[in-house]
């Protein structure tokens, strides 16, 4: 992996990942434009985490190139806090103590000024699910890679955190890949939207629906009855 050429974040050609004799990705094309929000959907067990974890550089694909950013960082759908450090030990982990006023920026940020001493036990799901996207924050990503981090919040939280997650990345533009189920969710905050499906690329679709976006704009409806119709279910089952 090596750093991009300006434009560009992320550039894959052919990738190819298999756990024994089952091919995940099967010659994936992709290219992320700097500061695009991208989302996968897809079932589950689709590949959607194995292609994160690739462009984490946690896991080396087996074949194809794969070309991203060095400064990348992901947030999980738990917040993985050290439970033994206050907040914001936490935000600032591995970094120089230099950090410490970024980190308390990062706080405010995601609204937790006043935070920054709080043990991670005395927090809610929520906050600390703000802990770990601060934490994200403060490493200034060039790609910053989201993997379900909603899934276990309640309905009302996760549509706070929704907004939260759109207006930071408005405000800092990471390249964004986001890993998702929830098809209002892609079509809520993404510039382009695939669905994988079978190792390979069922639809890619650009969003292109000013912001904040109205779920009953009769585009969003388009693009969610598109969407579930790939991942094989019926819009009026929605
Ligand atoms: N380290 C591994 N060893 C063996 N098989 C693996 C490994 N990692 C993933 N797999 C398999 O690869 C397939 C894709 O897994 P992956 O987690 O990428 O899917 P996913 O689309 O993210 O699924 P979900 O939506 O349920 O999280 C699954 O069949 C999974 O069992």
């Amino acid at each position: 992996m090596s750093d991009t050429v300006s434009g560009t974040a992320v550039s894959i050609r052919g990738l190819r990942k298999a756990f024994g004799a089952k091919t995940v990705l099967d010659g994936i094309d992709l290219e992320i434009g700097r500061g695009e929000f991208f989302v996968l959907l897809g079932p589950s067990g689709t590949g959607k985490t194995t292609l994160l974890r690739i462009l984490a550089g946690l896991e080396l694909p087996d074949g194809g190139t794969v070309l991203a950013p060095r400064r990348r960082t992901t947030v999980y759908q738990e917040p993985r806090l050290v439970q033994a450090r206050r907040v914001l030990a936490n935000v600032v982990l591995g970094l120089p103590r230099s950090a410490r006023e970024a980190g308390l920026a990062a706080l405010e940020e995601v609204g937790l000024a006043g935070h920054d001493r709080a043990w991670p036990a005395t927090l809610s799901g929520g906050e600390a699910q703000r802990v770990a996207l601060a934490r994200a924050l403060v490493r200034d990503p060039e790609l910053l890679l989201l993997d379900e981090p909603f899934a276990a919040l309640d309905a009302l939280t996760r549509l706070q955190m929704q907004e939260l997650v759109a207006e930071l990345c408005e405000r800092h533009r990471p390249a964004v890949v986001l890993v998702t189920h929830d098809v209002d969710e892609a079509v809520r905050l993404a510039d382009r939207v695939v669905v994988l499906r079978d190792g390979a690329f069922a639809v890619e679709q650009p969003i292109d629906l000013p912001h904040p976006r109205d779920r009953n704009d009769p585009a969003f409806i388009a693009h969610r009855r598109l969407f579930l119709s790939h991942l094989g279910v019926a819009a009026t089952a929605h």
